[in-house]
């Protein structure tokens, strides 16, 4: 099995380079990109020893769904750039991995169409949906709907988008919309037409308490790094945190992931789970992560290398690796299953 890196390297050598930019590209000039991964390279662990942790068990379980592993897969767009198989060979990847996939909205592959793909690969798989909330409601409550009648456990909020980042490469290659032939499916109204996606920085918490009264399945709030939100997310309901500042592709210079994590598992104490994403290459940085409070991990670029370099396969090998090292450091950490990490471990 491939690192990530070297996946990385062979999607490089695969993609057209103006989509191998959107893909690894970030907001500005590319500081909290950057940032998420140096923050888990500076941190170190200081691992415990003589505990008996011969038999590990990595499963775990967010917001009703269960996971085999502490790692699901945050939601990225357009994946048919990356892949002709698309979204159809990720969701039978991941699938069989037994964990999340958190469908984009984004999508260039329609959500039913995504759900058919994953319950062909496993029973009973977990796919949670990726919202950005439109200004016009009940066009948000039909892909809701939508989202509801293709099976989805879970919605994800995207709370980090006010205005679209301002991602400078895609600039420079004039990269602004998906080639003849591709679509943001999830985005077709009653009329067949495809709406565009619109940000809108006039949400707030009223819109969030308009979704918890608009569906029943779990809802979990993407993009937050501030402990008062945090802590009002709380407050309206919420299910569940994504601690995510988007990969770097939002707000340059934003605090990295792994730096805001403690300050927010302090805020909800328990009282939601943490999912945290940015920057999470290695099996060291899963463990970190959930050391210092999060419950699962999120990837997004290393499931689209995975993907571009080798379809569904290779979506198989990033998540098998991540799987492998995360176990591997469990065992050198003296950790027989996730709820035996603890802040100490990590400094
Ligand atoms: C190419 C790409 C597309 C993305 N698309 C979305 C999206 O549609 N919705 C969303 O909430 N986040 C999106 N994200 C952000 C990811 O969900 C995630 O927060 C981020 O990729 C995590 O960082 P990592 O790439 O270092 O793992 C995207 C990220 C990338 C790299
Ligand atoms: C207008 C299409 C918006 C796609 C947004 C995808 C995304 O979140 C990203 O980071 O890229």
């Amino acid at each position: 099995m491939r690192t990530i890196s070297e996946l990385e390297a062979v999607a490089r050598e695969r993609l057209d380079p103006v989509h191998y930019d959107f893909y690894a590209g970030a907001a500005g000039d590319e500081l909290t990109l950057r940032a998420n991964e140096e923050a888990f390279s500076r941190r170190v662990l200081v691992p415990r020893v003589l505990r008996g942790a011969a038999k590990r068990d990595l499963a775990t379980e967010l917001v009703g769904s269960p996971l085999s592993m502490p790692v699901l897969v945050s939601p990225t767009a357009f994946h048919r750039l990356a892949h002709p198989k698309g979204e159809l060979a990720t969701a039978k990847a991941v699938a069989k991995a037994g964990t999340v996939l958190v469908v984009s909205m984004a999508a260039t592959t329609a959500v039913e169409d995504i759900a058919d793909a994953a319950r062909q690969a496993a029973t009973d798989p977990a796919l949670w949906f990726q919202l950005y909330l439109q200004p016009d409601p009940e066009f948000t409550e039909s892909v809701v709907r939508r989202a509801e009648r293709a099976g989805v456990r879970a919605f994800v909020v995207t709370v980090d988008s006010p205005v679209f980042g301002r991602r400078e490469r895609d600039h420079r290659n004039g990269f602004h919309d998906l080639p003849p032939g591709l679509v943001v499916e999830n985005l077709r109204d009653g009329l067949g037409r495809v709406r565009d996606i619109e940000m809108s920085a006039g949400f707030t918490w009223e819109h969030v308490a308009w979704l918890k009264r608009t569906t029943a399945l779990p809802v979990l709030l993407k993009g937050v790094l501030h402990p008062e939100d945090a802590r009002l997310a709380v407050g309206a309901g919420v299910d569940g945190l994504v601690v995510s500042n988007h990969g770097g592709r939002q707000l340059d210079t934003a605090v990295s992931t792994v730096d805001a994590l403690p300050a927010l598992a302090e805020a909800v104490a328990g009282a939601i789970p943490l999912v945290l994403d940015g920057g999470v290459r290695r099996g060291t940085d899963v463990v970190k992560a959930l050391a210092l409070g999060a419950t699962a991990v999120g990837v997004g670029r290393p499931v689209v290398w995975g993907l571009a370099a080798a379809g569904e396969e290779g979506v198989t090998e990033v998540l098998e690796r991540l799987r492998e090292e995360t176990d591997h450091t469990l065992a050198l950490c003296g950790a027989a299953a996730p709820g035996d990490l603890t802040a100490d471990l990590v400094r």
